[in-house]
């Protein structure tokens, strides 16, 4: 008798561990970001729009409009191997593998354009694993980004006759582990600068208010990551939200408007660090590096840093082996 083609080699159990963030274009020009923000925006998680109604704004208007311009501040943070996002989140899986053994296989994936979720978790398949940690690498839960990666990875599971068992990792929004390397790594970046910040911004992505309203989590998971992390550094944080996309209502107090504040209130040194985002990507490199400093100067500041984001420094890479070794420590390791 043959094997169907998905069935799993007949071999020694494996454990895959799969990261995954959100998506980036593959090129920084306008056709890849369109095709990019086409399956982003399209998102109904992302965007909670009636298809009927979004769809024709997203076609007629801001496909037309905002892919040469994003793909402008794409230019400007392109590296020479690709992405940021994709980049870090490539070495971030590289600096995993091999961290719980030859059984425990560790890949990475994108929600948004490639690698494609489906795909890895039919490459994890294919080399044994029967069991994955789906890790979606969001510290604070968030439908718009926790949610659909894991719907994802379960529609893909849906198309399977023999599924491999899944594990999601949690929210690590207020883990210690998470706090302690965040302190870390503020503490080390802030050490290098050549003034001290009157003031340090935490900045967090936005979302719509209506969420806040309908039950997500988000909010509160930031708000907590920002007093744990400002309890553990011993000084006062400035809590953001940045990234507002479309005419709705977001979550306040937005980055860009308290960057333009500040200078007046006399807060003339700024430092400001993204503890949500676990990559350096466009809305830090770009929008907060870039664009946040030309606000906050231009509004009269006279020093302003970013703090760079965990990535794959070794802070980060051991706090991102506590918190995966303790979803994988449910799974009793394959003899
Ligand atoms: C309705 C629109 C958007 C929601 C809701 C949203 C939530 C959200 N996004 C992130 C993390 C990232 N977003 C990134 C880029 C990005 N985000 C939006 C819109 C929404 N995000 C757009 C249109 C873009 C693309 C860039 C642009 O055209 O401005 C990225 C960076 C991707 C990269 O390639 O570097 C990240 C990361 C979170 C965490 C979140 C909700 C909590
Ligand atoms: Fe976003
Ligand atoms: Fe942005």
């Amino acid at each position: 008798m043959t094997l169907p083609a998905d069935h799993p080699p007949v071999a020694a159990p494996k454990i895959g561990v799969l990261l995954v963030n959100l998506g980036t274009p593959d090129a920084p020009d306008a056709p890849s970001v369109r095709r990019y923000l086409g399956e982003f925006l399209s998102d109904r998680r992302v965007v909670e729009i009636p298809p009927l109604l979004w769809q024709p704004i997203l076609r007629g208007i801001i496909l037309r409009t905002r892919p040469k311009k994003s793909a402008h501040a794409y230019q400007q943070v392109w590296r020479e191997d690709g992405s940021p996002l994709a980049a870090i989140t490539r070495a971030q899986a590289r600096a995993l593998q091999g961290a719980w053994g030859e059984q425990v296989l560790v890949d990475y994936a994108m929600r948004y354009g490639s690698p494609a979720i489906g795909g890895r978790i039919a490459a994890l398949k294919a080399q044994g694993a029967e069991r994955i940690l789906l890790a979606p690498l969001y510290p604070q839960y968030c439908g718009a980004t926790t949610a659909t990666a894991n719907d994802k990875a379960f529609e893909a599971l849906a198309a399977m006759r023999w599924q491999p068992a899944i594990r999601t990792l949690p929210p690590y929004h207020d883990h210690p582990a998470y706090i302690a390397a965040l302190k870390a790594s503020v503490e080390a970046s802030l050490a290098k600068l050549d003034f001290e910040p009157d003031a340090i911004l935490a900045s967090f992505h936005g979302m719509p208010a209506r969420t806040l309203e309908l039950g997500d989590p988000y909010h509160c998971h930031c708000q907590k990551t920002a007093r744990l992390l400002s309890q553990a550094l011993g000084r006062e944080l400035v809590i953001t939200f940045q990234s507002r996309f479309g005419r709705a209502k977001w979550l306040e107090p937005a980055t860009d408007a308290t960057l333009a504040a500040l200078p007046g209130k006399g807060v003339k040194k700024v430092a400001i660090v993204a503890p949500g985002f676990s990559a350096d990507c466009l809305e830090t490199l770009e929008e907060l590096a870039i664009r946040g400093r030309e606000t906050f100067l231009g509004a009269g500041g006279t020093r302003f840093a970013y703090l760079p984001c965990l990535n794959d420094s070794e802070g980060g890479m051991a706090m991102l082996r506590t918190i995966l070794s303790e979803e994988l420590a449910g799974w009793s390791q394959p003899a």
